[in-house]
């Protein structure tokens, strides 16, 4: 008689679809350096959303805590296991669970081991059992990745380093920007005209006037581009548009706004809020490095595709897949729409550039050879009444939001931001 094969997963228990799609997550991000948002449309397919959000926690909460995860991982083994060991992925989603999540640890392991049949189970099941009758905990303040650490201490100093760990143990607060005349909800701290902010885990869609389009999410420190930007009544560009939260900005202050951008799938967001807001703006899919548009505009903002590495509190797995290679790539791209931007901004209109990376090499090294190759630009420098109390800009005029920075209040997205004009 032939022997029934069951595909892998056919006979798992409560619990453990999300746990496989966790694995799955993680191994993506670390070993094949994808981003977590991108794989979690493929992982979570077919899943539950219970399970979905369940496979998303684990792999976010396990990328915050990772170097301590596998220093805790690595104090029971006898030699190291290898990085992509799936008994040591199986081991960061048990511990993460049960040290930072609060599942029990009998749940934690069970639903576990299932990933790691006919393979090291008793490894994963004895690593586990020994640091969890030691009562190991995780520190206050996680370790940064060691490559990310040296890169930011080179670039920012220690007290940013320091910074950023604290910043990484938590998801950041909800920020709202308000359509115009819209007041902050009850209980929200305001940071600037037209901003709200609410306590992370606020759940935007349940907030009373979220389908009636009276605010989007919108971290402060995203919300200053199109705010540098200011009201008008003439012609904007928003290259690099989607899902469009300085298009909504821009339509708001009052901009006859095109934006435009690459993705299809992130413009159809677009268009999503820009119908639940009602706020006007013509869009366009298109490639920048071939589009270009009918006549120039009076004010050009340029989002630039960037390693993202400024939003590290909501995707800890920048922390993990940027390398130096990928910024180097980014730069070369940021470099070449920049220049193509800067064509299409009428003289004496003003185009800003911002990315939101803690990389200089994506802001401010950009900023000096543009300007070095386009003497028709000079700075418009930003001022200090432009930005939230707390923040300045720097004596070059322009704008570099840290980790650390507005900490009493929940700090910020790190972004780079330059104002200039053309001649
Ligand atoms: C930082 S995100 C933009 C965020 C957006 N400005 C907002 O506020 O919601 C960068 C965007 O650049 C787009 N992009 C990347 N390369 C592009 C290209 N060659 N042409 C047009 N858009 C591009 C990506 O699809 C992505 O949506």
């Amino acid at each position: 008689m032939r022997k029934e094969v069951k595909p892998r997963g056919a006979q798992d228990g409560a619990g453990v679809p999300a746990r496989r799609a966790a694995l799955r997550l993680l191994d993506a991000v670390l070993r094949r350096g994808i981003a977590l948002e991108a794989e979690l449309v493929r992982a979570g397919a077919g899943l539950p959303p219970n399970d979905r959000g369940l496979a998303h926690a684990i792999a976010v909460e396990a990328l915050r805590r990772l170097p301590d995860l596998d220093a805790l991982i690595d104090s029971a083994t006898r030699n190291p296991l290898p990085q992509d060991a799936k008994a040591r992925f199986a081991l960061r989603i048990a511990l993460v669970q049960t040290l930072a999540l609060g599942t029990p640890p009998h749940a934690a392991i069970a639903t576990v081991l299932p990933l790691v049949d006919g393979g090291p189970r008793k490894l994963v099941h004895g690593v586990f059992g020994a640091l969890t009758r030691k009562g190991v905990a995780l520190p206050e303040v996680p370790a940064l990745p060691d490559a990310v650490a040296e890169r930011w201490a080179a670039a920012w100093g220690d007290a940013m380093v320091q910074a950023a760990a604290r910043a990484v143990a938590a998801p950041p607060p909800l920020d709202l920007s308000l359509a115009p005349g819209v007041p902050p909800p009850e209980g929200a701290t305001v940071l600037l005209p037209g901003h709200a902010r609410l306590p992370a885990g606020t759940a935007v869609t349940a907030l009373p006037g979220f389908a009636e389009g009276r605010f989007w999410v919108q971290d402060v420190a995203a919300s200053l581009p199109a705010r540098l930007i200011g009201p008008g009544a003439g012609s904007a560009l928003d290259l690099c548009a989607a899902p469009g939260g300085k298009t909504l900005q821009l339509a708001a202050a009052g901009w006859k706004v095109t934006a435009v951008d690459i993705s299809e799938s992130r413009l159809a967001r677009l268009s999503e809020n820009l119908a639940r807001t009602g706020q006007p703006a013509a869009v366009a899919v298109a490639d920048l490095l071939e589009w270009q548009p009918g006549e120039p505009a009076d004010a050009v903002l340029l989002d630039a595709p960037c390693s993202a590495t400024g939003i590290f509190r909501r995707h800890p797995d920048v922390l993990h897949r940027v390398r130096p290679a990928l910024i180097a790539e980014t730069a070369a791209l940021q470099a070449r729409l920049l220049d193509r931007a800067a064509r299409w901004v009428k003289p004496g209109g003003t185009l800003v550039y911002a990315t939101c990376s803690l990389e200089p090499a994506e802001g401010e090294a950009q900023l000096v050879s543009f300007l070095a190759e386009h003497p028709e630009f000079a700075m418009d420098p930003v001022r200090a009444e432009e930005l939230p109390a707390g923040i300045a800009p720097l004596a070059d005029g322009t704008v570099r939001t840290l980790p650390g920075m507005l900490a009493e209040s929940g700090g910020l997205d790190g972004f780079f931001i330059a104002r200039l004009r053309r001649g």
